[in-house]
């Protein structure tokens, strides 16, 4: 193997120090409730990684774990009570979701501000404006790996092969705000390599194992995987790979490996955002709670702007 390695779990670990150095300072200790239907395995897996990071970085986390035949209606009631509750920050829905859930109709039932995932509308319409406040977390994982391992973004050619709303077009959203040329691939790309050949960055989001082969590769770009394929060996032993086959590690310049790349970057991301959710609702409740203390002043300033604006 010739490419540097870019590892995930040490990213992860200064990302989720920062945001473990960032919750202390806040008056409580931010809260993150994850819910989760049904009982899919992997589900069930992230969700206790999640849950067991959080209480590591000093945050509090509560964990909804409802059944597989939960209907759609129970499950916006209980996101309700959750976006009244001031002593919650950060709401999460593990995906995917049983099919009798329409996952649109529940991710769009999450108050923005305490969409940690950042799959509500008016957070994925911020980042498409430049103005990101709550991120998707493999995206925005990403991003933060890139930038440790001193990858230059600004000016190169990115392309992301997958258009998925987690990963493939906000992470093409964010490439963009960093001035990257970007191209997203997907299932009807045609003559995909020559395509993906052309980037400085390539990231393969796609959900299909070794996709990504050698040739596709152009020699000395940054190859992520963000594949997690669960596939069978030959002893029918179940193991997990990424979208890219291993051989472009001899003519990529870095990648990630999966596992050990991009997944940690996720969890602690989810952290990070939980915390900045936190932040943000505090310093809203700060700022209330000036202008209920000073009531004068707040319409002397509304009033002296509004004078402006006539004159
Ligand atoms: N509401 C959400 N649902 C889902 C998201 C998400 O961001 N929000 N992402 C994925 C699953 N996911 C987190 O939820 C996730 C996937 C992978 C990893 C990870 O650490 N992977 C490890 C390998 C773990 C293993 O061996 O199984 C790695 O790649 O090194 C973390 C989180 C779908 N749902």
């Amino acid at each position: 193997m010739s490419a540097r390695v870019l590892a995930g779990p040490p990213v992860a670990a200064a990302l989720l120090a920062d945001a473990a150095a960032r919750a202390s300072r806040l008056p409580t200790p931010p809260n993150l409730v994850i819910v989760r239907v049904g009982d899919d395995p992997a589900s069930a897996s992230y969700v206790r990684g999640k849950s067991r990071k959080a209480g590591e970085v000093g945050l509090r986390s509560t964990v909804h774990a409802l059944p597989e035949t939960t209907s759609q209606a129970q499950l916006l009631a209980l996101i309700d009570t959750l976006n009244r509750d001031d002593d919650v920050n950060g709401i999460l829905v593990q995906l995917p979701l049983p099919p009798q859930i329409a996952e649109a109709a529940v991710l769009h039932a999450i108050d923005p501000r305490k969409d940690v995932d950042g799959f509500h509308p008016l957070n994925v319409g911020e980042l498409w404006a430049g103005r990101p406040a709550l991120t998707p977390c493999t995206p925005a994982g990403i991003m933060y790996l890139l930038e440790h391992y001193g990858i230059p973004v600004a000016g190169a050619r990115a392309v992301i092969v997958g258009r998925s709303h987690l990963v493939g077009r906000p992470l093409a959203a964010l490439l963009l705000n960093a001035d990257a040329t970007v191209t997203v691939a997907h299932s009807r790309t045609r003559d995909l390599g020559a395509v993906t050949r052309e980037a400085d960055i390539l990231i393969a989001a796609a959900g299909r194992p070794d996709l990504i082969t050698p040739e596709m590769v152009k020699p000395g770009a940054t190859v992520i995987d963000v594949g997690i394929n669960r596939v069978l060996n030959a002893e029918g032993k179940g193991h997990l790979v990424g979208d890219v086959h291993p051989d472009v590690a001899a003519v990529a310049g870095a990648l990630t490996l999966v596992p050990g790349g991009v997944g940690p970057m996720t969890v602690a991301q989810l952290l990070a955002n939980t915390v900045r959710a936190a932040e943000l609702q505090h310093a809203a409740y700060s700022d209330s709670a000036q202008t209920d203390a000073a009531p004068t002043d707040a319409v002397q300033t509304d009033l002296g702007v509004a004078g402006e604006l006539v004159r």
